[in-house]
């Protein structure tokens, strides 16, 4: 399933060793500590698979109940970070906010030392959705909301602050399913971005920001948000077969299509496509499900490439009544998970990272004085 890694962007070249995943190696072509996607977002919860990533182990069911618990008890936000959170603009970017609030955060309970990295982490994981939701709800409706629910899951707290109702049974499985899928994935950009930072030996706050920026571009995590601005565009299959073959064309990159490791498909496409074929069902969708499939049809008919884990994302997000700018922010809940455990495993065994460069700039010359410029 591996492509032929080669050229410019590191491509292919063994940056570091990592005992969290792999990916296009087995399984269905990514696994999580041994165990494939495909069977984890089939058979567990995500706070399960976030046990997994963080502290090495699929939980018991009591290990669950109290991690669980733990999590529940780590969703409120202090006073300082709602007050900063309340003078961002609602037109501001969600990613830009919760780099913000994860700064600010990291300002007021500090990682002191190394010791704290886990429920550091933890932290993070509770109060993501709070930040968000905070930020969201007070800048769009004017309400100051509690962030302190009592649902079950990530997932289903970040759809209760959202929308103000508990979700669905339906609903918030697909958050299960969602947030598993984007959890962990090797050295990608975002996760790259954070191993640098903590190669440093930086505070983990510090880690986690730098990824969020580097998670916010179109040819990483904002490809979702970018692929629903263009289906949503499209008012049926065949309108859609139109305009994908002008944009191509054109010579347009296609938002959600195409990945830097895996050469034939994204195994997360394939199940995220089927939730969002039952969401459309469930919501009586006859359009953007098929406009959804259609796209996928041309592209792999015309340039050979495949959807990757973004594509689906973004019609299941939209079916969930889910603002398309929350999109991205959702990924980040899940993927600190595998930030976060890339930092403890660089820290672990760490050298700084610090590759070098071939210069292509002038040849060595003297300073011209400024009255001779
Ligand atoms: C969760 C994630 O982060 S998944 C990635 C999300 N990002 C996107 O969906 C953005 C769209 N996709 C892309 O830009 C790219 O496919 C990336 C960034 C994901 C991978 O980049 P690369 O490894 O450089 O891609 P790759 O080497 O396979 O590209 C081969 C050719 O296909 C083209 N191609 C790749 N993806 C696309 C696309 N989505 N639309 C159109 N053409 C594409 C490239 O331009 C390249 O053509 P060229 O040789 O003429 O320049
Ligand atoms: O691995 C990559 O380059 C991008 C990706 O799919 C991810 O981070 O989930």
């Amino acid at each position: 399933m591996g492509k032929v890694l080669a050229g410019a962007g590191l491509r292919g070249q063994v940056a570091g060793k990592t005992a969290l995943s792999t990916v296009g190696k087995s399984g269905s072509g990514l696994t999580y500590r041994g165990y494939d996607v495909k069977d984890l977002a089939n058979n567990c919860q995500f706070e399960e698979v976030a046990h997994l990533i963080l502290k090495g182990a699929l939980p018991t069911q009591a290990e669950l109940d109290a991690y669980k618990k733990k999590l529940h008890g780590m969703r409120g936000l202090p006073q300082a970070l709602k007050d900063v959170l309340e003078r961002i603009p609602a037109d501001a970017h969600p990613m830009d906010v919760l780099r913000t609030g994860c700064s600010m955060l990291g300002n007021l309970e500090m990682e002191l030392d190394f010791g704290q990295q886990q429920d550091a982490a933890d932290r993070m994981l509770a109060c993501f959705p709070s930040i968000i939701c905070y930020w969201y709800r007070f800048s769009h409706d004017g309400v100051r909301i509690d962030v302190e629910t009592d649902d079950d899951s990530i997932g289903g707290h970040f759809l209760h602050l959202l929308h103000g109702e508990k979700p669905n049974e339906l609903h918030e499985q697909v958050m299960h399913v969602s947030l598993i899928l984007y959890a962990e994935h090797e050295f990608n950009a975002s996760t790259f971005t954070a191993r640098v930072c903590a190669s440093t030996l930086s505070d983990i706050h510090s880690c986690i920001t730098g990824a969020i920026g580097s998670l916010r571009g179109p040819l990483h995590g904002g490809a979702n948000e970018a692929a629903m601005d263009m289906i949503q565009e499209f008012t049926s299959a065949d309108h859609a077969e139109e305009q994908m073959m002008l944009k191509l064309a054109k010579k347009e990159k296609i938002m959600g299509f195409g990945h830097a490791v895996y050469s034939e498909s994204d195994p997360r496409n394939e199940i995220i496509k089927g939730w969002s074929e039952k969401l459309a069902k469930d919501v009586g969708d006859t359009v953007l499900y098929p406009v959804s499939v259609r796209c996928e049809e041309v592209m792999k008919r015309e340039k050979g490439l495949f959807c990757n884990a973004d594509f689906f994302h973004a019609s299941a997000y939209h079916f969930m009544n889910i603002p398309t700018k929350l999109f991205t922010p959702i990924f980040v809940m899940s993927r600190l998970t595998g930030w976060a455990a890339h930092v403890m495993e660089q820290r672990a065994d760490n050298r700084i990272i610090r590759p070098s460069a071939d210069y292509i700039g002038e040849e060595l010359r003297p300073v011209t004085p400024i009255s001779e410029r």
